[in-house]
C-alpha cells in the first residue's frame, strides 16, 4: 500500500530508508517538543538542522529529487516551515521558469549551493489576489539602463512573503513594468535585498518580519519597501519576456506566463495537503484505538472510541479523501511537469487546461482537508485540544493553503470562467472542441442514475452521477450569467451576481476530477489485496461524496429518494468493512514518530504515560511556584484573608 501511496516500490524503499538514516542522527532530531518552545527558538532549532542538512543531504536523499527532498524537510524541518522554505518552493522554481539560460548560469547554481537565500515578494498590504492592482513600481531608466523600484505608500509594502522577514537575501519581486511612461503590467525581477557580507538591509530597503500568525511561526513571512531601489536592466526576469536596452518590450508567448510560481505550487501543495490530513487521521485513529470510553453493549466492557459508528463516520471518508487526494495530486505533478517542459519550447497550448485544473483542485482540497484536520482534532476529544496531539498545528498549516496561492473563492471563480467558455461551446453545438476534462459537459446524460440497479458498474454509475450533476450545475450557472447579459447586465456585474452559483459549479467538477482520479488509481492495481482494500475505500468515497452533494441530483430527478437511501445504507455498510483496516491503511503511509510530532498519535500506543511525560516537561512545571503566584495571586489571596 506504501507503494501505492507513494508511487512505486522504490519511492517507498526509499521513504523508508531516508526515515531510517535520520533516526540514527540525533543531531537533526528536535531538541525538545516544539510547542514549548519559544518563536525565536523554533526559528533558531530550525536554522540549525537546516546547517546540518545543507552539509548532509547527499548522504541521506538524492537533493534532486523533489520527493525526497520533501520527506526530508518533513522529518527534519517538520511542517511548521522553515528559514529557506520559500527558497525551496517558490523562489528556486520562479527562477527555473522565468530566467533565461544566462540568468540561470549567473543565479541558479548559487541558489543551489545555498550561497544566496531567495523568496518569492508578489503580495502586497493592500493588495494581493488582483495582481493588476499591485503598486510597486519598476520605472526603467534608459540612461542608466537600469530599473528604478519603489514603494509608492504604506498599502504598496510587499507584505506576507515567507522568509522575506529576516532570512532571504534576495528575492524575486513582482512589480508593474513602467518603460516610457507605458505600464506593461506585473513582472518579476531578481532582486538583492541585504548586503551578502553582513546581511544588513541595502540602503532604499525598508524590511522586517509581519508577526506571529495562527501556524507556520517558523517562517518569518516579512515586509518590504523600495525607496527608488535600482537595479540592472537584466534583472527582469527573462525567459519569456525581454526588455532591449533602448526600452524596446518583447511580450511573451502568453499573457500568464509568469504566474507559473504560482501555479507550480498549486500543482505540488496537493501532496502536501493530503499528507497533512493522512497525518491529522493516523493520530486520531491510532488513538481512537487506544482510548477506552464507555460500552455499546452494557454487558461487556468499554469499547475503543473506534468502534463506534459515528467516530468511524467522522473519520474514514476523510482517510478515502487523503487517498483520493494523494492520487489526483500525483496525476497533477505530472501533467505540471509536461505543461511546464512544453513551456520552456515554447507550447503555451495547455497552460489554460492546467491553470483551471490546479485552481479548482487547490481550492477543494485545501478546504476539504481543513474539514478532516477539524474532525480529526474533535475526535480526539479533550487530549485534541492539547498540543500534544499536534493536530492544531497540522490544522493550523494546513488551513493556510485556502489563503496562499490565491484565496479559495477567487481561484474558484478562476476554474469557473473556464467552465463558462466550456458551456458556451456546448450551447452553440461546438462540444467537439471540448478539452478532455470537460468532454463530458457535451455528453447527453441518461434521464436517471442506475446506481442501485448496475451495482457492480465498477464505479461507472457513479461517475456518471457526477458528471450528471457536474455538467447541470456548470449549465445552469452559465445559463444565469448568460441570461443576465442578455438582459443588458454589464459582463462583470452579472458575473458577480452568478459567483456563487458559478463556484458550486466549480467545486463539482472538481470532485468529479478527484472522483475520476481515484478510479483511474483502482483499476491499475494489479495486487489482489492492496485492490480490495482500496476498492472499500473507493466505495465509501464515492457514496460519501454523492450523500454531500446529493441536492443537485435530487432536484432534478436524476437520483429518487429511494437511491438516496441505497447511498446512505452503503456508507454505513462501507464504514463497518473499512473497520478492521483503518488504521492499516493510515499506518501504510509509513509516518515516523519524528515526523509526527504527536505524543497521541505514537506508533506504539503508549499514550498515557506518555502524555503525563509531556506535561511534566511543560516549562511550567519547572518550579512548583510561579512568579505570577508570589507576585500576584499570593498577595491578592492574603489580602482577601485579611
Ligand atoms: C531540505 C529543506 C528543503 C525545504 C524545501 C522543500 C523543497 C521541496 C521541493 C519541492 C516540493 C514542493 C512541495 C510543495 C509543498 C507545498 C508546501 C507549501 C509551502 C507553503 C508556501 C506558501 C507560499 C505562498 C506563496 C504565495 O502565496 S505567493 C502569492 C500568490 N498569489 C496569488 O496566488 C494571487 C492570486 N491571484 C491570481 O492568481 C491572479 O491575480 C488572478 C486571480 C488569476 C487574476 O489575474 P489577472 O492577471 O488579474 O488576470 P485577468 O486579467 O483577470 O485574466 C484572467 C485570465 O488569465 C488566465 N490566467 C490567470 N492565471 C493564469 C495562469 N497561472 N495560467 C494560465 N492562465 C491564467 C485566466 O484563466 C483568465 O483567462 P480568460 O480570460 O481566458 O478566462
Ligand atoms: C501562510 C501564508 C503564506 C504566504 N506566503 C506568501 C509568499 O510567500 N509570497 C507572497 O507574495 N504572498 C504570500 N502570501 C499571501 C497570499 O498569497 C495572499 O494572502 C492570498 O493570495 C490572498 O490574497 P489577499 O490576502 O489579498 O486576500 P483578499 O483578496 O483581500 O481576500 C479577502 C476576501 O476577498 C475575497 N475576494 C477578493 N477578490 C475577490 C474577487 N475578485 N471575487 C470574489 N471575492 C474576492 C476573497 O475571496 C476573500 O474572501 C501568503 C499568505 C499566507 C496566509
Amino acid at each position: 500500500m506504501a507503494a501505492q501511496i507513494w508511487g512505486s516500490e522504490k519511492r517507498a524503499r526509499r521513504r523508508r530508508e531516508i526515515s531510517a538514516k535520520i533516526a540514527q542522527m540525533p543531531e537533526l532530531h528536535d531538541s525538545k517538543p516544539l510547542p514549548f518552545m519559544t518563536r525565536e527558538e523554533k526559528i533558531m532549532e530550525s536554522a540549525r538542522k537546516l546547517t546540518i542538512l545543507t552539509e548532509k543531504m547527499g548522504q541521506i536523499i538524492d537533493p534532486t529529487d523533489p520527493a525526497e527532498l520533501y520527506h526530508l524537510n518533513n522529518e527534519v524541518l517538520g511542517l511548521e516551515g522553515n528559514p529557506m522554505a520559500l527558497h525551496g518552493v517558490m523562489f528556486i522554481p520562479a527562477l527555473s521558469a522565468q530566467a533565461s539560460d544566462e540568468q540561470q548560469a549567473k543565479w541558479l547554481p548559487r541558489a543551489l549551493r545555498r550561497e544566496i537565500i531567495g523568496t518569492y515578494a508578489q503580495t502586497e498590504l493592500g493588495h494581493g489576489t488582483n495582481l493588476q492592482n499591485l503598486e510597486t513600481t519598476a520605472t526603467y531608466d534608459l540612461a542608466t539602463q537600469e530599473f528604478v523600484l519603489h514603494t509608492p505608500q504604506i498599502t504598496a509594502l510587499k507584505w506576507w512573503p515567507g522568509n522575506l522577514g529576516k532570512s532571504s537575501n534576495y528575492a524575486v519581486v513582482v512589480a508593474h513594468m513602467i518603460i516610457k511612461a507605458k505600464n506593461y503590467g506585473p513582472h518579476p525581477f531578481m532582486v538583492q535585498l541585504r548586503d551578502e557580507k553582513t546581511h544588513e538591509p541595502l540602503p532604499g530597503i525598508t524590511i522586517g518580519d509581519i508577526g506571529p500568525k495562527m501556524a507556520y511561526n517558523i517562517v518569518d513571512n516579512g515586509f518590504l519597501g523600495f525607496n527608488k531601489y535600482r537595479i540592472p536592466r537584466t534583472n527582469l526576469l527573462m525567459r519569456h519576456t525581454k526588455v532591449e536596452a533602448d526600452g524596446t518590450y518583447i511580450k511573451p508567448p502568453h499573457a500568464k506566463i509568469n504566474y507559473s510560481a504560482m501555479v507550480h505550487v498549486r500543482a505540488y501543495m496537493l501532496t502536501g495537503q493530503a499528507i497533512m490530513l493522512a497525518s491529522a487521521l493516523n493520530i486520531a485513529t491510532r488513538y481512537s484505538s487506544v482510548r477506552r470510553q464507555g460500552q455499546i453493549d452494557k454487558s461487556q466492557p468499554e469499547v475503543k472510541v473506534l468502534e463506534y459508528q459515528t467516530q468511524q463516520h467522522r473519520l474514514f471518508p476523510s482517510i478515502a479523501r487523503a487517498y483520493a487526494f494523494q492520487f489526483a495530486g500525483a496525476e497533477t505533478v505530472k501533467l505540471y511537469e509536461h505543461v511546464l517542459k512544453e513551456m520552456k519550447s515554447g507550447n503555451v497550448s495547455l497552460m489554460a487546461d492546467l491553470h483551471a485544473l490546479t485552481s479548482g483542485l487547490k481550492s477543494v482540497v485545501t478546504y476539504q482537508t481543513g474539514e478532516g484536520i477539524e474532525q480529526a482534532r474533535m475526535a480526539c476529544g479533550g487530549h485534541g485540544y492539547s498540543m500534544a496531539s499536534y493536530i492544531s498545528e497540522i490544522y493550523g498549516v494546513a488551513i493556510g493553503g485556502c489563503t496562499y496561492e490565491g484565496e479559495n473563492m477567487v481561484m474558484l471563480l478562476q476554474l469557473a470562467r473556464y467552465l463558462v467558455k466550456s458551456a458556451a461551446l456546448v450551447k452553440s453545438g461546438q462540444s467537439s472542441k471540448l478539452g478532455p476534462l470537460v468532454a463530458y459537459l457535451g455528453v447527453k446524460s441518461e434521464p436517471t442514475s442506475l446506481i442501485d440497479r448496475i451495482p457492480n458498474s465498477g464505479f461507472t454509475e457513479y461517475v456518471k452521477t457526477f458528471q450528471h450533476v457536474s455538467k447541470r450545475q456548470t449549465l445552469k450557472a452559465a445559463d444565469m450569467f448568460f441570461g443576465l447579459m442578455e438582459k443588458g447586465e454589464k459582463r462583470e456585474i452579472a458575473w458577480n451576481k452568478c459567483s456563487v452559483e458559478l463556484n458550486r459549479a466549480s467545486r463539482l467538477h472538481t470532485r468529479l476530477f478527484i472522483v475520476e482520479a481515484f478510479v483511474r488509481r483502482v483499476n491499475e492495481i494489479a495486487d489482489i489485496r492492496i485492490k480490495e482494500a482500496l476498492t472499500d475505500l473507493l466505495h465509501l468515497h464515492v457514496n460519501y461524496e454523492l450523500l454531500d452533494i446529493a441536492s443537485y441530483a435530487l432536484e432534478d430527478g436524476f437520483l429518487s429518494a429511494s437511491q438516496l437511501d441505497y447511498i446512505r445504507d452503503q456508507v454505513y455498510l462501507y464504514l463497518g468493512k473499512i473497520r478492521p483496516n483503518a488504521v492499516s491503511l493510515l499506518d501504510s503511509w509509513e509516518f515516523s514518530d519524528i515526523e509526527l510530532r504527536s505524543v497521541l498519535g505514537r506508533r506504539d500506543g503508549n499514550v498515557y504515560e506518555n502524555l503525563f511525560k509531556w506535561a511534566k516537561s511543560s516549562p511550567l512545571n519547572k518550579t512548583d511556584v510561579l512568579s505570577s503566584v508570589t507576585q500576584y495571586l499570593k498577595p491578592m489571596m492574603e489580602k482577601a484573608r485579611l
